[in-house]
């Protein structure tokens, strides 16, 4: 049993949905598992959609018909006229303009999560209706009953037991039983209960395609990405990249958490627990054999590896009346950054100062701010990119950061970071 994992890129169109279906019909035999994101940036529409169901409910039906509309575009270009997927579209249509036209009462998360969650199905639903299309049976998933969390809407954490009966009674059974062993479900998306969905946290998708592989004790999982596999760094920050053809759950975990995107950071524990090998390979170029991730570390070393979070603001707490900053005072500071749900990127301490940096664009940045300026002296410094080097040598650091201004600097054995201007 495999599993498949398509992200908003790798089906932003209709050339890119041939794409993935040729992908799958080269890959060849079942029993398989296909998880999708949502076409292109349509998530970034539909949370577009939830801010004017907040404001303006006319705005919101405006932008989504808009997402209707660029699904339709799609369509036309894939399916005949009186093919059954038009009348698919239009139920799920119905579905969130009554969501939109009703649902502005609920709290935004819990609405979030009733909304956004549309723009994987309508893509599942045309992915899963083209691949029979092109002659492979499927059976499509609601991942809505299958996944199961809490009910921390919007970074929902799963519950891997009622999951795992869940994956078990469906897609698994499915799997085992259906001549035409080919299952499609949506990434990203979840379910509390039955009439509470969920959603597992931006660019969740990669995660999902782990809950689901861990649950049906999969073979492998592979991620269908715009680039050769995982690079030494993102090709969009550095202009020569290195591929990284064998690295280890360890190394890949590493990279994810310091910010390297073409994992979610989540995806790795899983996989690891079952040792489950994660391939991450082109979509451009699906012939090339991309990244191997399992438990093998030989070749972690041979290459540094860089990644760069932009955008950075070092916020520093002081007390107010010089006293120690101490284990009182700090674990009150990590209570408010858990309770405002801000991600502490980097960490120092001294005397009578706690230094974090945070990422600028964090939702709850600024009240966070506020809150913890009723107790403490609150400095800050914006506009600052905080660079991590695995691997690192002196002369690698000195051409990197020879003409910045470092603020703040932490080594490890493997791991240098620098906080700089
Ligand atoms: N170390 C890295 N290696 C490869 N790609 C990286 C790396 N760090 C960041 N990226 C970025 O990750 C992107 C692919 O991830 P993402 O856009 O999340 O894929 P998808 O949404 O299709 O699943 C690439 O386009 C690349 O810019
Ligand atoms: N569609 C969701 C989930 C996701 O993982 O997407 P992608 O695989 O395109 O990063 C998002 O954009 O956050």
């Amino acid at each position: 049993m495999r599993v498949f994992k398509f992200g908003g890129a790798s089906v932003r169109d209709a050339e890119s949905v041939r794409n993935a279906i040729q992908i799958i019909k080269n890959e060849g035999k079942g029993p398989l598992l296909i998880v999708v994101s949502a076409m292109g940036k349509t998530t970034n529409a539909m949370e577009r959609v939830l801010i004017e169901v907040l404001k303006n409910r006319e705005n919101a039906r405006a932008i989504f018909k808009q997402v209707i509309d660029d699904h339709l575009e799609i369509v036309n270009e894939l399916f005949e006229a009186e093919s059954h997927i038009y009348n698919e579209i239009d139920m799920l249509s119905e579905q969130a303009n009554e969501i939109i036209d009703t649902g502005n009462t609920g709290k935004p998360d819990y609405l979030y999560d009733q909304l956004v969650p549309f723009g994987e199905l309508l893509s599942t639903k045309i992915f899963s209706e083209f691949l029979k299309h092109e002659g492979v049976n499927n059976q499509w998933f609601d991942a809505r009953d299958i996944i199961k969390t809490d009910y921390q809407y919007k970074s929902a954490n799963v519950d891997w037991k009622r999951t795992e009966i869940q994956v078990e009674n469906t897609i698994a059974q499915f799997l085992k039983n259906s001549a035409s062993p080919f299952a499609v479900t949506q990434g990203f998306i979840a379910g509390a209960d039955a009439l509470n969905p969920t959603t597992l946290g931006r660019e969740g998708s990669d995660y999902s395609a782990s809950i689901f592989a861990f649950a049906l004790h999969a073979k492998n999982v592979t991620i269908w990405k715009d680039v050769p596999g995982v690079l030494n760094a993102d090709p969009k920050h550095f202009k020569e990249t290195t591929l990284l053809d064998h690295i280890s759950y360890r190394e890949a975990i590493e990279l994810a958490y310091y910010g390297a995107s073409v994992i979610h950071p989540k995806t790795i524990q899983p996989l690891q627990n079952k040792k489950i090998p994660l391939y991450v390979r082109s979509f451009k170029n699906f012939n090339e054999p991309g990244t191997l991730i399992d438990s093998s570390s030989n070749n972690d070393e041979t290459v540094p590896s860089f990644i760069i979070r932009k955008d950075q603001r070092l916020v520093s707490i002081s007390t107010r009346d010089f006293s120690f900053i101490v284990e009182d005072h700090l674990s009150d500071i990590f209570e408010e950054f858990a309770r405002f749900r801000v991600k502490i990127n980097m960490m120092q301490n001294s005397a009578i100062n706690f230094s974090v940096s945070v990422d600028e664009n964090s939702f709850q940045l600024n009240e966070l701010i506020d809150e913890l300026s009723k107790r403490y002296q609150i400095l800050y410094n914006q506009g600052l990119e905080l660079l991590t080097i695995r691997h690192f040598n002196d002369e690698i650091f000195k051409k990197l950061t020879s003409d910045r201004k470092i603020l703040l600097e932490q080594k490890t054995r493997n791991t240098l970071r620098v906080l700089m201007r």
